[in-house]
């Protein structure tokens, strides 16, 4: 039997082992490149969440529209997990970006009223400092040595640019799924400096679900052999890992009504008989995800993004518990740096306690449609922050009830200003995706809102 799908795998190792870099020939995401792009260095350190310190950084960031003499319109535009500041065109780079549509004269992010500022992610590589980036402490590239990071510290990054370009107050923060996730905590982080917030399929929290779903995707890459714990910035790097963990990402970014639509049950070649390697027109769909982006992203940052992302959760318990670790190191105690992961698997296998399981008899509670109490607590920051939450129904990744939830957390922490809409699977089998998709529904609500 042929096996084509390893075959490109293996010359596409050969081919890096010879020093070239094969690129995809085309692809169906947006133009994710780093192109040009302004770079904000920041020699003031960023002390992190879990312990780790970034003695200096770099946010590499692209804007639109003018900012007016009060700078009073900027609009910060939070990117999804792997995009980079490119969300339009500019002078300097005329390659579409990945939210090209609803940036312009006209177009949801209005450029004739705002100016709109879109960075790089501190943990990115799109120029911004990442793990692929130098470490000025030994002059080496950081690698699997870069700390921890969480949402937040993306969010102080970022801020830290606002500052520098001398903004006080965003006119909004506006973000799509990990960006949605950013949009409400910079309104938690600083809500005196943040006018009006944006989460569109994004979340108060992540859920077991996304959790595992981005589990999966680093265990395929960091069982790749040439991940080499992170170490593979001199050699081949983890390409037939990060293909895989692009299938499994994009199996969670889309929906199967979607796919029952567009490819049904149809295999590529009928004529032949069926094959190991993708022969269902979805399996080649997949691996054609995969093959255009594996060399386009570097697999640290996936790694360290992705984890962040499991990490988020506005709820007040651990908004306490990350503010007494960050108390603890500036008292100078060691349970404030948790720098060195050594967490192992427990010796005894984990007895569920019967509550977690939900099971009707050991239900010591009756199941409440209102979203707990933590996070409302948490949200208590946003009270007085016009908010627009945005869900899909078609999403898996981030499902509408995630949106509901953060809107009647909203609600009931005393905002009297949310708008919440959810997009029905008549308007949208796109799913996750929907944000990169639908100008005329997550656009127009967007423009709504804003104006
Ligand atoms: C989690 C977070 O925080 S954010 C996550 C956000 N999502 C992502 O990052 C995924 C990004 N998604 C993309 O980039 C998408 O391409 C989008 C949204 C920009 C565009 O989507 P669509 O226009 O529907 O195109 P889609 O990517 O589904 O498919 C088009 C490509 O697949 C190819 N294709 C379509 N069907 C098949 C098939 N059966 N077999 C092989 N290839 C196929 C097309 O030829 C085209 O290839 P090309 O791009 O190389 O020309």
């Amino acid at each position: 039997m042929a096996f084509p799908c390893l075959d490109a795998i293996e010359s596409r190792s050969e081919t890096l082992k010879a020093g070239a870099r094969p690129r995809p020939s085309s692809g169906p995401e947006p133009s994710y490149t780093s192109g040009v792009t302004l770079t904000y260095q920041c020699h003031k350190p960023l002390e992190l969440d879990w312990g780790g310190v970034l003695p200096e950084f770099n946010v590499a960031y692209e804007s639109w529209g003018e900012m007016n003499a009060q700078k009073s319109n900027v609009i910060l535009l939070h990117t999804g997990l792997s995009a980079s500041s490119h969300a339009h065109s500019t002078p300097a780079n005329p390659q579409p970006g990945w939210w090209e549509r609803f940036i312009g004269p006209g177009a949801p992010l209005d450029t004739d009223k705002y100016h709109i500022i879109c960075t790089n992610v501190i943990g990115g590589c799109y120029g911004s400092t990442g793990p692929g980036s130098v470490d000025p402490g030994n002059g080496e590239k950081y690698a699997t040595r870069f700390p921890i990071l969480t949402m937040q510290d993306m969010v102080r990054a970022q801020f830290r640019l606002l500052d520098g370009l001398g903004i006080d107050k965003l006119y909004a923060s506006v973000g799509s799924s990990m960006g949605g996730m950013q949009s409400l905590a910079a309104g938690v982080l600083f809500p005196s400096r943040v006018g009006r917030v944006v989460s569109i399929s994004g979340c108060g929290r992540s859920h077991p679900y996304s959790i595992a779903m981005r589990h999966t995707q680093r265990q395929v890459l960091m069982m790749d052999p040439h991940w080499n714990r992170g170490f593979y910035y001199d050699g081949i790097p983890p390409h037939a890992g990060m293909k895989l963990a692009r299938e499994i990402a994009t199996v969670t970014y889309r929906s199967g009504p979607e796919w029952e639509q567009r490819f049904g049950r149809r295999r590529a070649d009928p004529g032949k008989p069926p094959a190991l390697c993708p022969d269902f027109l979805i399996e080649t769909y997949l691996d054609h995800a995969g093959e255009k982006w594996c060399l386009e992203y570097d697999p640290n940052s996936l790694l360290y993004v992705s984890k962040a992302m499991d990490l988020f959760d506005l709820g007040r318990e651990n908004q306490l518990a990350t503010q007494s670790r960050r108390a603890a190191r500036g008292n100078g105690s060691q349970a404030g740096s948790l720098l060195h992961c050594s967490l192992t698997l427990p010796k005894t296998p984990y007895e569920e306690q019967p509550e977690s399981r939900g099971d009707d008899a050991a239900r010591i509670e009756p199941v409440s449609s209102r979203p707990p109490a933590d996070l409302v607590l948490g949200l208590a920051p946003l009270r007085d922050t016009p908010a627009l939450v945005m869900g899909v129904a078609s999403d898996i990744l981030f499902p509408a009830w995630q949106q509901r939830e953060v809107a009647e957390s909203l609600r009931l922490a005393g905002n009297r200003n949310v708008t919440h809409v959810e997009l029905s699977e008549q308007m949208s089998l796109f799913g996750h995706d929907t944000f990169l998709l639908d100008l005329k529904h997550v656009g127009g609500n967007l423009r709504m809102f804003l104006t």
